[in-house]
């Protein structure tokens, strides 16, 4: 392709890092590209998530290249609406990095160390559900910030812990200041959480080949994609209190034959604050019917959590 791709992104150290990533592995290939950086209203504003809304992050970046002024947009795929966009094509999702939540606490401590009464900073429904259910006496407060900021609270005393994506540290080139990385069977990160999403114009046939066949990566698209579609059924956004994780696992045929599987885990916090949790397998090529299905069940179980909860008022 003879022509200068145009990489969109967010101006912070995050997105940039992530962008610089994916223009690297294009000029790898032999793509001529060229680093755009757009401000959204989400890196203006530090009010909650919760208030300012879904795709605060990402919607100035996809007008940006519906309009034609970029050619290519690189988001954290976990601060995509669950709604597609028919302007635009998921050209590629490239090999995820670890998908865990990180705590970064005072003094080296694990959460298991923390003092009962001690302070954890995070913004995150879902992050704050789940450290709640650990039943541990921590206080969670709420938090907002890019990442060196968030961090900087710990640091500076106002805070205990804070509780971050592992990949967003990672990209930092920051993981020595993490002092446990949280096992998903204490807590779930988000749905496609470590994950980028690639996207390009619809239209664009020629940057959608090079995309997909110069950075996507089949497994990873397969594991968001199932996450992701039990977020959508479940019809929760980027900032609700929903965990989920697929991993490709090996499984054996019933000629005893090795295949790959999708392994899904999903947990929701009710109004009450109880985790509700359920997990499945299915085939890697129907990861979306996976997620749906997966998502249906935590809503059956949510739907006996509610009549429980009313026999108990
Ligand atoms: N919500 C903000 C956001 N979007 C993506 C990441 C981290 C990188 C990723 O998950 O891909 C973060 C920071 C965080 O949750 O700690």
């Amino acid at each position: 392709m003879n022509r200068t791709l145009r990489i969109g992104t967010r101006g912070s150290a995050l997105a940039l890092a992530q962008t610089g990533h994916v223009a690297d592995a294009l000029r790898a290939a032999g793509a001529d590209v060229e680093i755009v950086t757009i401000s959204t209203p989400g890196d203006r504003s530090s009010a909650p998530i919760a208030e300012i809304g879904v795709g605060v992050f990402t919607s100035a970046l996809r007008d940006a290249l519906a309009n034609g002024e970029i050619d290519v947009a690189v988001h954290s795929y976990k601060d995509l609406p669950t709604a597609r966009d028919p302007r635009l094509s998921l050209a590629a999702v490239p090999p995820r990095e670890d998908p865990r939540d990180a705590l970064v606490a005072r003094d080296g401590l694990t959460l298991g160390e923390l003092p009962t009464g001690s302070t954890v900073g995070t913004g995150s429904p879902r992050r704050a559900a789940q450290l709640a259910a650990l039943g541990l006496g921590l206080d969670v407060v709420p938090l907002r910030g890019n990442v060196d900021s968030r961090i900087r609270k710990v640091a500076e005393g106002v805070l205990d812990a804070v509780v971050l994506a592992r990949a967003g540290i990672a990209r930092l080139g920051r993981t020595a200041e993490i002092t446990e990385t949280l096992e998903p069977i204490q807590m779930l990160p988000a749905p496609a959480q470590g994950a980028l999403a690639v996207e390009c114009r619809v239209d664009d046939v020629d940057a959608e080949h090079l995309l997909q066949s110069t950075l996507d990566d089949s497994a990873s698209r397969a594991a968001v994609t199932a996450e992701r579609a039990m977020l959508a059924e479940l019809e929760a956004g980027c900032s609700a209190p929903v965990g989920a994780l697929a991993d490709v696992v090996e499984d054996l045929d019933d000629q005893g034959a090795v295949v790959l599987r999708l392994s899904l885990r999903g947990v929701m916090a009710t109004e009450d604050g109880d985790l509700l949790r359920a997990s499945a397998t299915g085939d890697l090529t129907a990861a979306e019917e996976l997620g749906r299905a997966l998502a249906v069940e935590l809503l059956d179980l949510s739907g006996l959590a509610a009549a429980r909860s009313e026999g108990r008022s």
